[in-house]
């Protein structure tokens, strides 16, 4: 048996060409979608995404720019921007990608940012109406897989999933979407005695753990749904997930590759998010 890949990367474009006419729709009513990246130090891998998620914004119309602070600077200097972001109506989101130098309060940081265009979905108010299940901003990267659930006419409704991870930015919600959608989810992680036990009876599991090739073939009941949502650089350079992929695609019945498959995902829901703040402001939503 050989898995079926989930292509992230084709689900990206074709959801990015829909977003076309939105942004068009947008624009013509004089709410062109704009979204400010905000990052903080030199970190390489950083720099490429941040390049992605501009670039990501501008190929379908929308506003988008960066600002770039040195590694060193004043934490009131983000927040003095931050303010001043909050208060521009020709921006409807606002991202400060993560991590933040050592000398930031992270959460103080992400608190600053207004609800309304908290694209990332981070913001405490958030979070709250994403655990009440009535969302506002679905964080993207949890946001991103639901979609290739529904791409991979996956079932969610009764299903026994596993979330390898408990992050703020991915595990956490993503436990509570698969909640929402009907699953019976357990949320695994460092001090989990047993994981093998957990993830052999899962019908779904989703690894978010930050280690390359951690869950094997050996960990997956046959038939099951696979989501890697680690991005790790091997000393090599290459790109590698979470998930034994070579190891896996003999196991599973769905899998996800990396790259091109969470991560461009992960960009096209943050346009999603931006452009859906753009149309609340203008009243079409
Ligand atoms: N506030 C905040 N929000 C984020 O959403 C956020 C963040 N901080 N900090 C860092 C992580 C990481 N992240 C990725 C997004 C896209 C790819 C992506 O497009 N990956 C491509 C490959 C890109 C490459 O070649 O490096 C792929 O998997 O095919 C990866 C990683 C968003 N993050
Ligand atoms: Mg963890």
């Amino acid at each position: 048996m050989t898995a079926q890949i989930i292509d992230g990367k084709a689900l990206a474009e074709e959801l990015r060409q829909s977003f076309k006419a939105r942004v068009e729709t947008l624009t013509a009513k004089g709410h062109q979608p704009g979204l400010v990246v905000i990052l903080v130090g030199e970190d390489p891998a950083s720099q490429v995404y941040v390049k992605n998620k501009v670039n990501g914004c501008l190929a379908i119309g929308m506003h988008s720019e960066k600002i770039v602070y040195d590694k060193d600077v004043d934490q009131q200097v983000v927040l003095d921007k931050i303010a001043e972001l909050n208060a521009d109506p020709s921006i409807h989101g606002i991202l400060v990608q993560l991590p933040l130098p050592r000398h930031f309060d992270e959460e103080k940081v992400l608190e600053a940012i207004s609800a309304e265009k908290d694209v990332d979905g981070f913001h405490a108010e958030n979070v709250g109406a994403l655990s009440q299940g009535s969302p506002r901003f679905i964080p993207c990267t949890p946001y991103g897989v639901m979609k290739m659930f529904e791409k991979g006419n996956v079932d969610l409704s009764g299903q026994e999933a596993v979330v390898i991870g408990r992050s703020n930015i991915v595990g956490k919600p993503m436990a509570m979407l698969l909640i929402n959608a009907g699953a019976t989810v357990t949320v695994c992680h460092s001090k989990t005695r047993d994981l093998k036990f957990h993830t052999r009876r899962a019908d779904i599991v989703v690894a978010a753990v930050g280690k390359p090739k951690f869950v094997t073939g050996d960990m997956i009941k046959p038939g099951a749904v696979v989501i890697d949502v680690g991005i790790n650089r091997l000393p090599d350079g290459k790109l590698c997930g979470d998930v034994d992929f070579d190891d896996c695609l003999a196991v599973a019945g769905q899998i996800t590759p990396v790259p091109g498959g969470v991560g461009p995902m992960t960009i096209t829901m943050l346009l999603a998010n931006t452009i859906e703040a753009a149309e609340r402001k203008a009243g079409i939503r």
